[in-house]
Order: C-alpha cells, then structure tokens, then sequence
C-alpha cells in the first residue's frame, strides 16, 4: 500500500496512526481489525472483544499522545445474545475512556459460517507540540517502557493449558488499557515513541530502523509482573518470550536522559536500554552484562 500512500499525513505507513495537519490543528486518525481466529478465539466474551477493539485502536492514539475524540465502528452482526454483549463491553470500554461512538457500519454476516471480523477507526486530537513518530530516536537517548511485559502472553498460555490464571494476567489479555495519560504526559518529551503490540524486539527493531539508529536493550531489565515470573519462570527464555509474543499495549519510547529524570519514580515507567550508533544491525540483546543472541522470532506478524 505505500505506493499509494503518498499524503504526508500517512507518515509512509511507517507509524502507528496518521497525523493530518488540517489548519494547523492535528488530528490523529487509526484503525485496527480484530478477527476470529486471529485476535480472539471463537468462544471468546463477546464484551472482552468489543473492550479489547477499543483498547488496541487507543493505544495507537496513546502512542502519539493523542486525546480520542471519537471512534467509527464496523461491526458484523452474529445472533442477538452475543451482539448485545459485544454492545455492552462496547458501551463500557467507550465510557472509561471517555470516547463517543460516532458511527461505523454493520454487515450481515454470509450464509456459510465464516470467521468474524470487526474493525474500528480511532480519531484523536494533539495540540501544541510535534507528533512523537518512529523515527525520533538518538544516539544516546534512554530507552523506556511503560507498565509490565509479556502478561497477555502468559495469560494465554495459561488459558490454552487450562490451568490457573491469576486476573491481573487476564486483564492485560481480555481487558488491556491504553495508555493514553502516560502517553499524552510523554509525548512532549520523548525522543521517538510507539505502542508495542507486536512484541517489545520486533517493535524495537522497527523504531531503531525507522530512527537509524542500534537499540540495545537489556532483558534483565524488561518489567515483569511477579504474577509473570512465578508462572512462566525468569531466565533468559521466559524473558525472551515475554518480549516477543506481543499483544502488551504498552508504550515504548526514547529520551534524553536529563529529561527522563523527572519521569523516573514518578510513573510507571522503566528503563530497558540505550540508542548507540548503528552497529551489527539495529538491535543487541543481552542479559546480566552478558550478550544474548536475538530470537529467530522476534515478534508477531501476519
Ligand atoms: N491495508 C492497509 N492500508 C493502508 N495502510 C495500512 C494498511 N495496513 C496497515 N497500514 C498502515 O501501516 C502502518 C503500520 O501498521 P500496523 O503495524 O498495523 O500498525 P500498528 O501496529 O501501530 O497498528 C500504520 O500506519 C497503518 O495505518
Ligand atoms: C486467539 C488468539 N490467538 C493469538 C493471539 C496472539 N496475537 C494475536 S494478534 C497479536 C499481536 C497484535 O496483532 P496485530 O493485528 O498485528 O495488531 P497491530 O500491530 O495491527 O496493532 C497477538 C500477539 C491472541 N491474542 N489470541
Ligand atoms: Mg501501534
């Protein structure tokens, strides 16, 4: 699509969202699918879908500091039961994010049983400041997440075994919560900053590609839930997992160092590592001060 993706507002297709400039005013625009199969299983709660539908397409906006001003929703009808749950979750998620259902459109699903998909297009406002993109970061800055890692992925894993799983685990894959304070708090000061939704490696390399610039990050250091740990363990595996299945809706960004001090301690942010100049590629992993190869997976992709 980049080809024809030409408008300086589609930043390339190399961001999270669109920043259209109408004016002088910025209006943050994305969209995200979700699908049967892919994002959520078929006996998946209809009203974890329709929260997690918004919670994925904000996190997008969260990522460039944006305040939603509404969504547009297309939704494809099942039976009424299951479509007045989806409704109910919709109408939760939309109120604890203060965001307005503007419109969308509904479909009737065909005839043969056929996977069900919904897509959501999320628009936010940003005043005042530059739009944090992927390509801000460098040489020297710190390199930050917010919140914890890998939970959704335990949870999952946890669900498919059907053993035990604690809810704060559960929530962060039924119920994520976009960043959208953190976010609108940070963008004025960050570097480069995007949400991680593919995995913290993947994400990483492509803000480190974007920026030109080597990001090397200390798994050691990537924040866990200690929910996470007692269940999926803590060693180099466990904490390679943790950053590369995805699914975290959290923020990752870069600033200078002088600026992150008055973040640290203050919010739950956490430094994973540091931009250095391209080096044997855009990423270095290591653990313990000790280097760690890279997975041969380092994220989700279609
Ligand atoms: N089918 C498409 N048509 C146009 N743009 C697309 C399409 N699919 C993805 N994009 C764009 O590509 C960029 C990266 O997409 P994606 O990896 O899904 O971002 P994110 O994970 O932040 O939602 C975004 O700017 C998105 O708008
Ligand atoms: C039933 C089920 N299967 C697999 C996953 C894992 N999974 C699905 S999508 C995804 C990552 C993000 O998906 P994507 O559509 O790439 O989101 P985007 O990057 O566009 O925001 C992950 C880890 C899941 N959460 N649920
Ligand atoms: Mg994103």
């Amino acid at each position: 699509m980049r080809g024809i993706a030409q408008h300086e507002a589609a930043r390339n297709l190399d961001d999270d969202a669109a920043v259209l400039d109408i004016m002088g005013q910025k209006i943050i625009l994305t969209h995200d699918m979700m699908v049967e199969g892919v994002h959520f299983a078929s006996h998946a709660n209809p009203a974890d879908i329709a929260w997690k539908l918004v919670a994925v397409n904000l996190s997008d906006l969260a990522s460039k500091g944006a305040r939603p001003m509404g969504v547009l929703l297309g939704f494809m009808l099942g039976d009424g039961q299951w479509d007045r749950e989806f409704a109910l979750g919709l109408k939760h998620a939309l109120t604890q994010f203060n965001t307005p259902l503007l419109g969308g459109d509904t479909v009737r699903a065909g005839e043969r049983e056929s996977p069900r998909s919904f897509g959501m297009t999320a628009i936010g406002m940003v005043d005042g400041y530059e739009v944090p993109s992927r390509s801000g970061a460098q040489i020297g800055d710190d390199i930050f997440v917010t919140g914890h890692l890998g939970s959704a992925y335990a949870a999952y894993i946890l669900q498919q075994a059907q053993k035990f799983c604690p809810d704060i685990l559960l929530d962060a894959l039924h119920r994520p919560n976009p960043q959208l304070k953190l976010g609108q708090l940070l963008a004025p000061h960050v570097g480069a900053m995007m949400d991680i939704s593919d995995g913290l490696l993947l994400d990483a390399q492509r803000m480190a590609m974007a920026s030109n610039i080597c990001m090397k990050i200390d798994l050691g250091a990537v924040p866990l839930l200690r929910e996470y740990i007692s269940h999926m363990g803590d060693d180099v595996d466990a904490r390679t997992r943790a950053a590369s299945w995805g699914d975290d809706y959290q923020l990752l960004f870069t600033i200078k160092p002088s600026a992150a001090v008055k973040f640290m301690g203050q919010r739950p942010i956490t430094k994973i590592g540091t931009c250095m100049a391209p080096h044997d590629g855009p990423l270095l992993l290591s653990m313990n001060g000790e280097a760690v190869q890279l997975p041969e997976k380092l994220g989700f992709s279609h």
